[in-house]
């Protein structure tokens, strides 16, 4: 059967008609999908023909999200929504692999809608080039029966959460950072939420970004597998899902660790007896007062005199004005790429190394502090500035500012961008 389906860019707001129920199946199904019909303890002619009428919205189409919507277009799920605002940028083609290099700059919505449709033109599959917010999260939401959550901030993941919980949509969670991943099914079969289990905004885990810790490209690859199982299992109600368990992944030592959470709470915001979050303007409202990873870091900030741009720091390069160049970044990153002149004295060490500073500068040479982007190399140039008392020979402390991610956009363009 050739397929009529075809991939839009949706707008949040459009309804969608509901699928109709299968009744039979196709030769084209049956040739398709027969291994996962005869697994014996799987979901069989059944569970097919309710996943080939079930719609599923994905939130991310980054690195879980990845390996979860081809894996779940490729079991059949009938109609895929795929939420993303962003870009395919290169630093995402390592993990996110949904994507392919001719890809970079297109919305990843579409990239991975592409892909899915290659994948299996029978999935009917919709892209919606935005971010998911309190503003559109429920009529999206309510167009699917269940909501993969393959984000990577705080704020989404209790947007998404509300608005499953307001829909009364199961929610199949899953994050990763670093080495380690972690899936869950929320808000099915009197399952907790996510409310349920961080009350609070601001104590919610997951507030490290893989922009700045990283992450290993398989991890989250494995995670968005992981959760497109669940996701089959939630739809066709087969198998034992992780409601109410947390299961965790920690790739350096494989293991995994599969926990009992907290049940549903009464007290719950969103989802108990008496909650006061009844719609998504009240979810909006309830983030916007959370403290911590929720808000929009402030950037600390030094008087004028304290900082050189990189503009300034390349002249005193060029002119060869002696000077120190104290690189503050960890370890890690200092190896993958730094300027040539750099001293690596990393932030979490440079209290107990004052003294080779100060032998360094020689009460002569200007010390310069740079980091990746201008924050951490604040705090160093802080902490030398005041160690001038017990350290004279430090001479001065100056921050290069906006560091390694300014110097490639204002100096040197060729200069590794991470
Ligand atoms: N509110 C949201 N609405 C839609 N998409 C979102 C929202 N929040 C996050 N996302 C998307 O979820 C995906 C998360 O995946 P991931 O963290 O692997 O990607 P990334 O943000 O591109 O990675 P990196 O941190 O390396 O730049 C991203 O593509 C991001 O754009
Ligand atoms: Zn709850």
């Amino acid at each position: 059967m050739q397929s009529e389906f075809f991939s839009c860019s949706q707008s949040s707001e459009q309804f969608l008609p509901t699928l109709d129920v299968l009744s039979e199946l196709s030769a084209d199904h049956v040739e398709r999908y027969s291994r996962q019909m005869i697994t014996a303890d799987g979901f069989g002619v059944g569970g097919q023909k309710k996943l080939l009428s079930s719609a599923v919205l994905v939130i991310g189409a980054g690195g879980i999200g990845s390996t979860a919507i081809p894996y779940l277009a490729a079991a059949g799920v009938g109609r895929i929504g795929i939420v993303d605002f962003d870009t395919v940028d290169i630093s995402n083609l390592h993990r996110q692999v949904i994507h392919k290099t001719a890809d970079i700059g297109m919305n990843k919505a579409v990239s991975a809608c592409h892909a899915v449709r290659s994948l299996n033109p029978m999935c009917e599959v919709y892209s919606y080039e935005t971010d998911l917010n309190h503003g559109n999260a429920l009529p999206l939401v309510q167009n699917f029966d269940c909501v993969v959550d393959c984000s990577d901030n705080p704020k989404t993941r209790y947007l998404v959460n509300d608005a499953c919980v307001l829909a009364e949509k199961p929610l199949i969670s899953a994050s990763a950072i670093g080495t380690e991943g972690q899936v869950t099914v929320y808000n099915f079969q009197g399952a907790p939420c996510y409310r349920c289990l961080y009350p609070t905004p601001n104590a919610a885990g997951g507030c490290r970004t893989c922009v700045d810790a990283g992450v290993l490209g398989p991890v989250p690859g494995l995670v968005g597998i992981l959760q497109a199982t669940e996701t089959l299992k939630v739809l066709t109600g087969s198998g034992t899902t992780m409601k109410g368990h947390l299961l965790m992944y920690n790739a350096m030592d494989c293991s995994f660790l599969k926990i009992v959470k907290p049940p549903k709470q009464t007290k719950c915001r969103v989802c108990g007896p008496d909650a006061t979050i009844l719609s998504m303007e009240a979810s909006n409202a309830s983030l916007l007062h959370a403290q911590g990873p929720m808000q929009t870091i402030d950037r600390p900030s030094l008087p004028s005199e304290s900082n050189i741009s990189c503009i300034e720091y390349s002249r005193v390069r060029e002119d060869k004005v002696p000077h120190i160049l104290v690189d503050v970044r960890t370890k890690l990153q200092f190896e993958m790429c730094a300027l040539e002149e750099a001293v690596h004295i990393p932030l979490s060490s440079l209290s107990q190394q004052l003294d080779q500073i100060e032998k360094l500068s020689g009460g002569t040479k200007p010390v310069y502090c740079i980091c990746r982007r201008g924050v951490d190399s604040v705090e160093a140039t802080r902490i030398l500035d005041a160690a001038k008392l017990s350290h004279p020979n430090i001479h001065s402390a100056k921050n290069v500012a906006g560091g390694l991610v300014s110097w490639r956009k204002e100096v040197d363009t060729s200069f590794p961008k991470y």
